[in-house]
Parts: C-alpha cells; structure tokens; sequence
C-alpha cells in the first residue's frame, strides 16, 4: 500500500507526521524525528526570542486526550534556521512552523526562515495558549492582513494552521479570507482551546496556567477536527491540499481524516503519550485499513466519504 503523499508539489515519503509541538523542540528531538518513520520534520511554533513556555505543569495526558498550556516554549527563531539546512538530509521534507507574540514578528520570522529554504512553512495562527493574547485564527481581518504580509516574503509553499471553527457561517467567513491570501497548503485544527480539566479526587485543576485552561489534544477532539477537514475540502472542492490534525490516534482515525479529504494527517497527543514508535504502528495500521477497504493509496479514498 503506498502510503506517500504529495502536497504543494513536495513528496512526502509517508502521510503520518508530527504535529508542531510534539515533540519537536530542540535539536536532538528533531533528529530523532528525522531518523523516525515519520513523514517529515515539523518544527515547534517558533518566536522572536527563545522561550521557556508557561510554568509546569503545562501538559496532562488522560484516557481520551491531552490538555497543554505549554506557552511557545521554543528555541527562538534563528536556531531553527540554522538547524533547517542539517534537518534536510534525512529524506523528508522540513515543513518550519512559524508562529510570533504579536504580528510584526510574522514577517520577520518568516523572511528569515524562509532564506534556510524550510521545504514548506506552516503558519500558525491558532496558539490558543498565550495568556492576554486571543487566537488570531478568530479574527479574520487580523488573518488575511497578516497572512498577505507573510505571503510577501515567503517563496517556499504556504500554509495556514488553524483553530476549530464550530459555525458554518465561520467556514465561509475564513474560506474567502484563504481564498485571497494564495495559501498553497492548510492545516486543521489545532488544539480545541481553553478547555478544563479537573482531578475530582484531588479537587484541583491539573495543568498551572492560565487558571487551568489548555488546548485540548487527542480522541475526544477527532469529530471537531473531522468537521472542519471536511468542511473546507467542501469550501475548495479539493483543490488546497488539507493536513488533518486532531484526534488521530490509530491507522483508522487516520482513514477518517483522508475520507473527509485530508492528503496527510499529523499526530501530537499520540506522539506525547507513546513516542516516536508510534509512526510505525500508525502506518502499519493505515496500510492494513486501507488494503480491507480495497484502497492502493491514500490518495485513492480523499475526499470520499458519503453523505446519507
Ligand atoms: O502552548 C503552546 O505552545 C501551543 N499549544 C497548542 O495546543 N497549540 C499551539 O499552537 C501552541 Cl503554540
């Protein structure tokens, strides 16, 4: 079964890969990530300034999900430029997550990275976990202005991480915002923010910042990341490849994802929870789903599931 895949003219050699954030930080984690099976190396959202993040603890894992406030904690962005040239030899394609504390850091960011030739740059617009600041993904105005002044320096392909949208009218409202920016690849969802988690028995909250508030990860975010995959394929008919992020944590969650049109998925709270191991199991079963259904290739079942 062929498990490859091809987004914006790049060649990945496997459709399962990282989620920026999972474990993808610093160098020895980005190698590791290349010596992996994983499709790609994506880096952590990057900023300005290196970062510590927010204060531990910052993830909790639980039957279900994950919920983080891990704040950007990242190595700043001149450290991932350097590192891109190296991240190159693995065979894989580099895909550079830029991310930035407000938006002038966007252009800056970008133009510099994208001079270490990433083979493609994420731009994420969805950190839902910087206390004071909301998810520019929720402001389509803030999301075309700043996605038109990345797109000025970017020559490597484009894409846009974004946040579940939970209205159709959202949909539409951010399909036109996309549709004028020549964004080449999309990325949905990240974390369903601010949600929270308690511990009953110790009757507290379980992750320090921000009150308790974090991005949900994992199982119980897969319909909401499944929704919007499916309603943006809708939205292009197709024609800008979709990476489904969210809730993917066995070869078929991944399936769903590509039946809702995705042409790659990621994984983060698998990732967190399991390792690096969890490529191989992930395409094993992907490659074994696909052959019962009768499919050669992911690309074969995109964007074919039925409606009733
Ligand atoms: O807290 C984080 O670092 C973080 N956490 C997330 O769940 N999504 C993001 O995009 C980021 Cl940038």
């Amino acid at each position: 079964t062929d498990l490859s895949t091809t987004i914006a003219g790049v060649k990945f050699p496997s459709c399962v890969m990282n989620a920026a954030g999972a474990l993808c930080v610093t160098r020895d984690e980005l190698v590791a990530l290349g010596k992996s099976r994983a499709g790609a190396i994506v880096t952590k959202s990057m900023t300005v300034e290196a970062r510590q993040g927010n204060p531990e603890p910052r993830y909790y894992g639980f039957p279900g999900g994950s919920i983080n406030s891990m704040g950007l904690p990242n190595l700043g962005y001149r450290a991932y430029a350097e590192l891109i040239p190296e991240l190159k030899q693995f065979g894989k394609p580099v895909i550079a997550s830029v991310a930035g504390l407000c938006e002038d850091d966007f252009p800056t960011i970008a133009a510099v990275i994208n001079a270490a030739k990433p083979d493609l740059i994420e731009v994420n617009l969805s950190c839902p976990n910087i206390p004071g600041k909301p998810q520019i993904g929720y402001d389509p105005e803030a999301s075309e202005r700043l996605l038109k002044r990345v797109r000025k320096v970017i020559t490597v392909p484009m894409g846009v991480k974004l946040p579940p949208y939970f209205d159709p009218a959202h949909h539409e409202v951010m399909g036109k915002v996309i549709g004028r920016c020549e964004v080449d690849f999309l990325n949905m969802i990240n974390s369903v923010g601010n949600g929270l988690v308690v511990d009953p028995d110790r009757e507290e909250v379980v992750i320090k910042p921000k009150g308790g508030f974090g991005g949900l990860g994992g199982t119980i975010i897969k319909a909401v990341a499944l929704a919007n995959v499916r309603a943006f394929y809708k939205i292009f008919q197709g024609k800008i490849p979709i990476i489904g992020t969210g809730g993917v944590m066995n070869g078929v969650d991944a399936f769903e994802h590509f039946l809702c049109g995705a042409s790659a998925v990621q994984v983060g709270t698998v990732l967190v929870e399991e390792g690096l191991g969890a490529f191989g199991r992930l395409e094993a079963e992907l490659a074994a789903q696909l052959k019962k259904k009768g499919y050669g290739s992911v690309t074969e079942c995109r964007g074919k599931v039925k409606e009733l």
